[in-house]
């Protein structure tokens, strides 16, 4: 559809119906002569976890879902963007839309042809980057501590798992069933248990890790992290990075209550939202690319296929039907 049709509309409130109707054509030819809008077309979409407690927080029946995509290019009066340009963007579950590209995320210039350009929704994108945030500034791991991680098949917690290795650490993961904990040995964890199965979480993660946890990478909060907590080191430190577990709750869990072994081993625990980081993006994606280049951090994507499947997508995703990252390609 050619850009004339997306044309800005700006519509002043004015006094008088003749006044409104000269200025408001005044408007839009002014935008169609000043913004240098784009036209993009989606090509994956992301389906996340934020988007069901936001969505049930921020929105209402028919409007259209939040989230972000990988999308071209395909008609451009901006002379910065050049059709065919792949960009990341937020404009939630849509195939098209406009933009004046000042929303816009361009994949880094040394993204080679050979990678696929889904991984700016996953492990060199939002996903990656909370990993990347989480141990390196909000758990502030050290080489030779021992790091937990929960659901640490998925799109975050695989990256947790190989960014702690790759700092030097021991890394213990679980996930919910005994393939992804296989693909957890095979990408380099160094304990991995089937929370659903085992007989007690507290015994399995004793076992995995009989001194405790320096690091804590909580994705899934709720009951698993209530007996987590209480395998911390003394000083350990806590990222509350999502609580999976209880983002479908209408009425919210009650503890137990976390004082006393935060009292008693001096813990540290934080909450973190990945955007607040922004000044880490362009650091944390250029870092996740090279590891990503070098085979030092592996990814494995669940490519859902066709748009009209992403309703589908996101609720296997929060049911754990993914491993690493859910996209969708349209
Ligand atoms: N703070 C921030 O800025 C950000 C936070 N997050 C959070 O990180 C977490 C992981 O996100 P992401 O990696 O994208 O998603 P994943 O790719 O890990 O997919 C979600 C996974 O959660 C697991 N899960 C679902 N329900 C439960 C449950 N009741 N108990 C335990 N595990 C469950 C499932 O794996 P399994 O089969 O193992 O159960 C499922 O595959 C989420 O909590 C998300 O909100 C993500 C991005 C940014
Ligand atoms: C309303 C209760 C909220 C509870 C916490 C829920 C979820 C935490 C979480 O998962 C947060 C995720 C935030 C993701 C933000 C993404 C956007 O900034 C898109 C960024 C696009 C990009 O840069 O790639």
């Amino acid at each position: 559809m050619p850009i004339g049709l997306f044309k800005l509309r700006v519509v002043p409130v004015a006094f008088f119906d003749l006044w409104n109707l000269c200025f408001t054509a005044v408007t839009q030819e002014f935008a169609l002569f000043f913004v240098a809008e784009l036209l993009l077309e989606s090509v994956f979409l992301s389906v996340d976890p934020y988007m069901r407690p936001y969505s049930k927080r921020d929105m209402k029946e028919g409007d259209v879902m939040i989230g972000t995509q990988v999308a071209r290019i395909v008609e451009s009066k901006n002379p910065a963007f050049a059709v065919g340009t792949f960009v990341v963007a937020n404009r939630g579950w849509r195939t098209h839309f406009i933009s004046d590209g000042k929303d816009l995320n361009l994949l880094p210039a040394s993204w080679p042809e050979s990678l696929p350009k889904s991984l700016a929704l996953g492990t060199v994108g939002m996903p990656g980057l909370t990993a990347y945030v989480g141990l390196f500034e909000i758990c502030k791991m050290k080489p030779g501590e021992t790091v937990l991680v929960n659901a640490a098949a998925g799109a975050v917690g695989s990256v947790v798992g190989q960014l702690a290795k790759i700092g030097g650490c021991k890394v213990v993961g679980c996930a919910g069933s005994d393939s992804k904990v296989a693909y957890l040995k095979n990408i380099g964890f160094d304990e991995a248990f089937n929370y659903k199965t085992v007989a007690s979480l507290d015994e399995a993660l004793r076992k995995a890790s009989p001194d405790g946890y320096d690091c804590f990478f909580d994705n899934v909060g709720g009951e698993f992290a209530s007996i987590a907590i209480n395998h911390m080191k003394k000083f350990g430190r806590i990222a509350v990075c999502g609580a999976i577990s209880q983002y479908n709750d209408s009425v919210p869990q009650k503890g137990p209550y976390i004082q006393i072994p935060m009292i008693f081993n001096e813990l540290s625990m934080k909450g973190f939202i990945v955007s607040s980081w922004h000044n880490h993006r362009e650091e944390g994606v250029k870092a996740l690319l090279k590891w990503v280049l070098e085979g030092k951090l592996k990814y494995h994507e669940q490519v859902t296929e066709r748009f009209e499947n992403m309703p589908a997508a996101f609720i296997g995703m929060l049911k754990g039907e993914n491993l690493g990252k859910a996209v969708v390609k349209v």
